[in-house]
């Protein structure tokens, strides 16, 4: 997109500069032609001059017209001038000629040149015309002759033929450029003059040949819109001072303008190479800057994949990428905080911080899995406090919730902290023991919960005895939470129904047997009478 910029900008810069190198040549083209055209006015008047200054002769010699012939002839130096030079008599008929006396010409009255010398009174050149005596396209110079009196007896004619060689070669002289061609047009837009010789004499429309049109639109101009033949041309114009005529030069635009067609080469190829280079040298800068930015989607990534942890956000550097970084290790480390804290919430009992039986109900099924893999046991104690709604009922809710606490509090200090203690509602809790060697540990960890309870419980301002019936279920072969589960509650309903205080072991799938061995090992513990004692 930035080479497709740059090179639209170079283009469009070429334009408007193109634009002004094509006005600066055409108006060293103008330039030019105002000099052929003071040449051509001037050349002009001066054989108008000559005719000028032989009428002043003629009055000073105070001739008439019998005398105009050898005035004429008197002054052979016009035959350089003029193709020939005649004179008329004020009716327009013919009096004189300088070439060939016994010519036979006609009478001249109807012409507008001669009308415009009798009413002016003045010299007059007029627009181009087919002579009647040589065929060929002419332009007059008509030259009135006055009397001592002033009035007019004779007019002057004398003739430029327009198709001589040494008008052609004299205005061809005028070129400035090889290409192209001169051409002049009177201002009526007959053609004067035009390398094409068959143009000379006619009137073209602006349709037929607008580049031969064209220079009747001012008196100076040029356009560069018009096609001449097929060719798209310059066309650059500047009228005569004094002669009705305008001189005009046709140029084809590529020669016009070919030094614009190596510029624009030079300049797009200049443009779009620069271009090309600055995007390359770009790309490698954009690259290494944004080299970090690759380092902390490599960070993310690794993340993600739990390759490594959000620490690794924690970086030190000053740029805006470490800045980023920080942010997002701020970011991940509330998130996470947040994320800890729902699962714990989800996970944990509010009242006593310990396990929740959500977390019970999937970490039992683990710890079986693994048992079954190492194939070691799993025990689970299943507990509860002995007529606990009877404290609630004697000593209010928030003592019973004491109880709660301080009981979970002493089972937790009572098991290895690999243990693991839940509340599963009210005031049941469960204990899940991996790498069980046996029922006989089994009974040292009933025993050691029983011991944790001994001791009475303080609180809210009352002592208080607290005992808990206990049934333990342990693995002997591989088996689910379900069963462990039930077989737990078979040995804790044995415990309630033998009288509370007490513990009883089941191996999960001989339950009736175990349940009842288990109290009848321990006499101790089952003599003890069940129930609550109040300190
Ligand atoms: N303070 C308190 N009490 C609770 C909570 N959850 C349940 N309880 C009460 O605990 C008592 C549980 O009683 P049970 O286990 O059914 O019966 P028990 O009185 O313990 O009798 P046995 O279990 O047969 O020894 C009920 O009265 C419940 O209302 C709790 O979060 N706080």
């Amino acid at each position: 997109m930035v080479l497709i910029a740059a090179v639209g900008v170079c283009g469009i810069s070429l334009l408007i500069a193109e634009s002004q190198i094509q006005r600066m040549i055409a108006r060293q083209e103008i330039s030019a032609l105002s000099g052929a055209a003071a040449y051509l006015d001037n050349d002009v008047r001066a054989r108008q001059g000559v005719l000028r200054s032989i009428a002043e002769e003629a009055q000073t010699r105070n001739l008439s017209v019998r005398d105009v012939q050898a005035l004429l002839e008197s002054h052979p130096g016009l035959r350089d001038e003029f193709s020939n030079v005649v004179a008329f008599d004020v009716r327009g008929d013919y009096v004189a000629n300088l070439k060939n006396r016994r010519d036979k010409m006609l009478n001249v009255s109807t012409r507008p040149y001669f009308q415009e010398v009798l009413r002016s009174r003045d010299s007059v050149i007029s627009a181009p015309f087919r002579s009647q005596l040589s065929g060929r396209p002419v332009v007059s110079v008509a030259q009135p002759l006055h009397d001592a009196r002033g009035n007019i007896y004779a007019v002057l004619v004398g003739g430029l033929d327009l198709l001589r060689p040494a008008f052609a070669a004299q205005v061809e002289a005028l070129r400035t450029r090889e290409q192209g061609y001169l051409f002049i047009v009177a201002n009526d837009g007959t053609v004067v003059h035009h390398p094409q010789k068959e143009l000379i004499l006619t009137r073209p429309s602006g349709d037929e040949m607008p580049a031969l049109a064209a220079p009747l639109a001012g008196p100076e101009g040029w356009r560069a819109d018009i096609l001449d033949g097929k060719e798209p041309a310059l066309v650059a114009w500047k009228r005569l001072r004094h002669v009705d005529w305008t001189v005009a030069v046709s140029y084809p635009l590529r020669d016009a303008f070919a030094p614009m067609a190596s510029v624009w080469f030079n300049a797009l190829g200049a443009a779009g190479l620069f271009t090309a280079m600055a995007g390359i040298f770009g790309w490698g800068l954009v690259k290494v800057l944004l080299e970090p930015l690759d380092e902390l989607q490599r960070v993310v990534e690794s993340i993600d994949a739990g390759a490594t942890d959000i620490s690794a956000f924690n970086v030190d550097h000053a740029d805006e990428f470490g800045l980023l970084s920080r942010a997002l290790y701020r970011l991940s480390s509330s998130r996470k905080q947040a994320s800890d804290d729902l699962h714990r919430l989800a996970t944990t009992d509010v009242l006593t911080g310990t396990h929740n039986r959500r977390m019970f109900d999937q970490f039992l099924p683990a710890a079986l899995a693994r048992a079954r893999r190492s194939g070691e046991s799993v025990a689970v104690a299943f507990l509860d406090i002995d007529r606990f709604k009877s404290i609630n009922d004697t000593h209010g809710h928030a003592v019973g919730d004491a109880v709660l606490v301080e009981f979970s509090a002493r089972l937790q200090g009572a098991v290895r902290c690999t243990d693991t203690v839940a509340r599963l509602a009210g005031d049941e809790f469960v204990v899940v023991f991996e790498q069980v060697r046996g029922t006989g540990e089994a009974h040292q960890l009933g025993d050691k919960i029983l011991a944790a309870m001994q001791a009475p419980f303080v609180v809210g301002g009352s002592t208080l005895r607290v005992t808990a019936s206990i049934g333990i279920a342990i693995t002997g072969v591989p088996t689910n939470a379900e069963a462990i589960m039930q077989s737990a509650d078979y040995a804790l309903y044995g415990v309630k129904a033998a009288g509370r205080n007490g513990y009883a072991v089941n191996v999960v799938g001989a339950e009736k047997l175990a349940s009842v061995r288990g109290l009848d090992e321990h006499p101790p513990r089952a003599a003890t009478p069940p129930g609550v004692a109040h300190a």
